[in-house]
């Protein structure tokens, strides 16, 4: 296997016949069914699909929080199941960052705490992490807010942090997960807005949401149903 972690620089994910299923003593339940799929660098791809779809399960596959139960994840020349424990933290460190629907910051932290701190529990200096922090958050607009405390900005700005600190260090692949659940229409718009530039200078985005405002912003919108990719339309944005 290779893991040529230079590669970053041209960030895409290849799933294969990828099928996700957890067992509990009545049941088993098939998240993920089969799918398989490419997404390209500099390109923003939607996941939409009800409740309980296997949306947050697909992208917890390819961050290798989840294990799949059979087929393969390749993220560049990368096989993340068959990444080591140090290999998947190095992965998560340098390609790849989440964003979630609640922000997870740490109230006690400012902004740039927030984006710098994983950076630093990773091995990063503190000068390099408190650089790559603020690139961070002027790429994302809110350069100005970075010694303010999560509860001092908006919850549009709190999303914004969370994004800092997704693509903070130079990773160059993004998966959100319900970013804008808690946002209105405005703050969403912008999120979306956000994630169209970061595609267009080179990141890839892969967002699962169920709000429809993010087809005027992505190239692709991917549906799933019951596990299984759908159809729901190539080319979303005109
Ligand atoms: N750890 C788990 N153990 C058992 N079943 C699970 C687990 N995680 C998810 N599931 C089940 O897998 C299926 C897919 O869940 P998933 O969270 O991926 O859906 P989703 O599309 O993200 O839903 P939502 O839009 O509500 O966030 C659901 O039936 C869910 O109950």
């Amino acid at each position: 296997m290779k893991s040529n972690f230079a590669l970053v620089d041209v960030p895409a994910i290849r799933l294969r016949n990828l099928t996700k299923e957890f067992y509990s003593k009545s049941e088993t339940v098939t998240a993920v069914d089969d799918v398989t799929l490419e997404i390209s660098a500099g390109t923003f791809t939607c996941l939409m699909g009800p409740s309980g779809c296997g949306k947050s399960t697909l992208l917890h596959l390819i961050s290798g929080v989840e294990t799949p139960t059979s087929g393969e994840i390749w993220v560049n020349e990368s096989n993340v199941s068959e990444l080591s424990q140090a290999e998947l933290s190095n992965f998560r460190l340098r390609q790849l960052g989440i964003v979630f629907q609640d922000h997870r910051l740490i109230p006690e932290f400012t902004l740039l705490e927030n984006v710098t701190l994983p950076l630093e529990i990773a091995g990063i200096s503190a000068v390099e992490a408190r650089t790559a922090g603020e690139g961070a958050l002027e790429r994302v607009g809110i350069a100005e807010l970075a010694n303010r405390y999560p509860d001092e900005v908006s919850g549009g700005q709190k999303q914004r942090a969370g994004i800092a600190r997704g693509i903070a260090g130079n990773k160059r692949i993004l998966l959100a997960d319900e970013a804008t659940g808690a946002l209105d229409r405005k703050n969403s718009f912008s999120i979306f807005g956000l994630f169209r530039e970061l595609a267009d200078a080179g990141f890839m985005v892969l967002a699962a949401t169920h709000d429809q405002g993010v087809s005027e912003f992505a190239d692709e919108i991917i549906g799933m149903e019951d596990g299984h990719l759908v159809a729901v339309g190539a080319e979303a944005r005109s």
